[in-house]
């Protein structure tokens, strides 16, 4: 649906040249919801704004729904732009328009014909529930029913992709949950291919399907959400995990631990309990769990458990061979003492 190919953004500026994007590639499949990760300045915005060519990227090229935006200009480029709507962390909505007008706004931009956009505007309003409030101002709402504006707005074109710029940063956690679960049925109803930028990694375990994690404009790691959780490879990533799934164990019980310390990863429908009080009847060891939960990412869960191992050499051996040979991934955090 989407294609970036090395495609790069560079920023002339008063100190010289900033690479904002530098020699991205992705492909984002038709309908499913793609999240961008990144800490502040690693080139998320400049991405995003550069896929609706809101900047035009320095080199490479973008791709959506079969088009080459960079080949196009002027009329042809704002045909296309049509079928990509966006959402903004701080809305923009237009203070002296009612909800209704702020809506109809994009459609009269787009010349949508005057005697339909009534009933349209409306069609959105019940599409993000916010029919009771056709006659209000920005003023007047919630800032998440700002942003249902926003979302109305965006889908004013029938758009073919959504582009969310920090679409929830600006909310509070359960308003946050609200607009991500209304995104969720825009993308399974409509159909509508979402790209969305966050430095929040709940925003991406909740609602996207696969992700990349930016740092200095490139991208360092990308996959399925569900993959990312259960073995990342890059210490960002790493780290941006554990800021939503976190496995520290305090260095005072580390302390106490004499046998090795395992990870212990179980992905898909076996969710691992079982496996471990079987591998700790069948093998002569004990095991000391030092932290542990089940994820649910998509749906599907995702068991972590960190134990100690007390017991024989080839004993422990044994078992964290019993553990791999169920499906499971182990990895030795600590060597016993
Ligand atoms: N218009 C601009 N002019 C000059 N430099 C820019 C411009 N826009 C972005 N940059 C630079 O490009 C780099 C990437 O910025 P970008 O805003 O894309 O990152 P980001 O990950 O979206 O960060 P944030 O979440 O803070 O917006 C930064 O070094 C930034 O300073």
């Amino acid at each position: 649906m989407i294609g970036i190919q090395n495609l790069t953004k560079t920023y002339k500026t008063k100190h010289g040249t900033v690479k904002g994007v530098d020699e991205v590639s992705l492909t984002i499949k038709r309908g499913e919801i793609y999240g961008i990760v990144g800490y502040s300045g690693a080139g998320k915005s400049s991405l995003l704004r550069c896929i609706n060519l809101l900047e035009r990227p320095t080199s490479g090229t973008i791709t959506v729904d079969g088009t080459d935006l960079t080949s196009l200009k002027g009329e042809e480029l704002r045909l296309a732009r049509l079928k990509i709507g966006m959402i903004f962390q701080h809305f923009y909505l237009i203070s002296q328009k009612t909800v209704f007008e702020n809506i109809a706004f994009s459609l009269k931009a787009a010349n949508y014909p005057k005697g339909q956009i009534k009933e349209r505007v409306e069609e959105l309003l019940a599409t993000v529930g916010l029919a009771e409030k056709r006659d209000v101002y920005p003023a007047q709402l919630s800032g998440g029913q700002k942003q249902r504006v926003g979302i109305a707005r965006a889908l004013a074109n029938n758009p073919k992709v959504l582009l969310c710029d920090e679409a929830t940063s600006a909310l509070d956690p359960t308003t946050t949950k609200s607009i991500l679960n209304l995104l969720k049925k825009i993308n399974k109803e409509l159909n509508i291919t979402i790209v969305l930028i966050t430095h929040e990694m709940n925003v991406v375990k909740e609602i996207c399907h696969r992700m990349a994690i930016m740092q200095e404009g490139r991208v360092i790691e990308e996959g399925s959400v569900y993959d990312l959780f259960a073995s990342p490879r890059a210490e960002l990533t790493k780290e941006f995990i554990e800021s939503v799934v976190s496995f520290d164990v305090p260095e005072a019980i580390l302390k106490n631990c004499e046998g090795p310390i395992i990870k212990v990863t179980f992905k898909g429908k076996v969710a691992g309990e079982g496996v471990i009080s079987d591998m700790l009847q069948q093998c002569n060891v004990k095991g000391n769990f030092l932290h542990g939960s089940i994820e649910y990412i998509q749906e599907l869960p995702l068991g972590i458990f960190i134990m100690e191992l007390k017991g024989q050499k080839d004993e422990v051996k044994r078992a964290l061979q019993y553990i791999e040979d169920r499906a499971a991934q182990v990895e030795v955090l600590r060597d016993g003492r």
